[in-house]
């Protein structure tokens, strides 16, 4: 029996009863419960977001995982973050912090122009790893208490990702004055958001995303080591990438099917990949030009030219500047 008055905070307690005096059915039930919770999790990421209260986290969707192969990126980067979080997650690892008296978390920088990939690849990490993903979306966070609230309820081991992190109010006193009519609504602050990401709670095994696609807006304070140990740019689509997702959209494991075979499949790929300039074309537009072509390879890599043309005068010009980890000392 489930409360109707449950109000999303905290657990929600539930009574099971069944007729009869063993127990054996509720268990067997609770034992069901758990086998199919966990078989979601290898499945499927769950998404938390804020009620619409701003009061509780509640799950938001559930996701298929999405394979880290289908988020396109540089391919050194992606396999230097993988070992990074993999030897963050290992107990190994979680020891020697304790022991050395070191905060144990990680937190990741992805920056680059929209419609990178992002949101993408955080959703891919936490699926890989088998971790609960937390959205908070900075632009919507309220005030410092909403954020610290928000933090206190996010269980230890799960990825946080804080969307637009260049929205904070770097000025406490503008932050702290009441949103005036026609002003823009009051945000959290800087100083806010540093204490959550320093604050007991996400010493305990989070993996905290950020992203921004305003790199140069970020207070240095917020992405020295410790509170950003590494910076992922996400840029562009690059010919290598290109090629790789025209194989990935026509590959017959999609169920995807031609009388191509893989050879033939292999050179439109090529071809394709030679029209594309390097790093002009966001991969979320090559993704949008394949939804209209889907049903034949041909067409797409005889049609992908004029595209790429049309794209290119279209696009205004904003060069990203590619912070080096080496550079933070991370
Ligand atoms: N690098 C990529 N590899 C594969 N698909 C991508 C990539 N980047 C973007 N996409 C596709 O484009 C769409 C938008 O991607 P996503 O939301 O992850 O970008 P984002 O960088 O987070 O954007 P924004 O900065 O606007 O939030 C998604 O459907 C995703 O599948």
């Amino acid at each position: 029996m489930s409360n109707p008055g449950y109000d999303g905070i905290g657990g929600e307690e539930l009574t099971i009863s069944c007729f009869g005096w063993s127990a054996d059915p509720v268990k067997k039930f609770i034992k069901a419960c758990r086998d199919y919770s966990e078989t979601q999790t290898q499945f499927f990421v769950i998404i938390y977001s804020r009620d619409r209260y701003g009061l509780a986290w509640q799950p938001k969707a559930r996701k298929p995982i999405r394979l880290l192969e289908t988020v396109h990126f540089d391919n050194q980067l992606k396999q230097d973050l993988l070992a990074d979080i993999r030897n963050y997650l290992d107990p190994k690892t979680q020891r020697r912090y304790q022991t050395r008296s070191m905060p144990y978390r990680r937190g990741y920088l992805f920056y680059g122009p929209p419609g990178t990939g992002k949101s993408s690849l955080s959703l891919a990490i936490a699926g890989e790893f088998g971790l609960d993903l937390y959205e908070v979306k900075i632009p919507s966070v309220a005030t410092d208490a909403d954020l610290e609230q928000m933090f206190q309820d996010i269980p230890p081991r799960c990825v946080v990702l804080l969307e637009d992190i260049d929205a904070v109010w770097t000025d406490r006193s503008i932050a702290s004055k009441p949103a005036q009519e026609g002003q823009p609504m009051q945000n959290c602050t800087l100083s806010g958001l540093l204490n959550v990401l320093d604050g007991v709670g996400s010493q305990e095994g989070r993996i905290v995303i950020m992203t921004t696609n305003r790199p140069e807006a970020l207070d240095s304070a917020l992405t020295r080591p410790g509170r950003i140990d590494m910076k992922v740019y996400l840029g562009n689509i690059n010919r290598q990438s290109s090629r790789e997702m025209f194989l990935r959209m026509f590959s017959p494991d999609l169920g995807f099917k031609t009388l191509v075979d893989m050879d033939e499949l292999q050179e439109l790929a090529t071809d394709f990949a030679r029209q594309i300039p390097d790093d002009k074309i966001t991969p979320s537009a090559l993704q949008g030009f394949f939804q209209h072509h889907l049903e034949s390879p041909y067409d797409a890599a005889s049609l992908i030219g004029g595209w790429v043309s049309e794209e290119l005068a279209k696009r205004s010009d904003k060069e990203f500047e590619v912070i080096t980890n080496h550079e933070n000392g991370a």
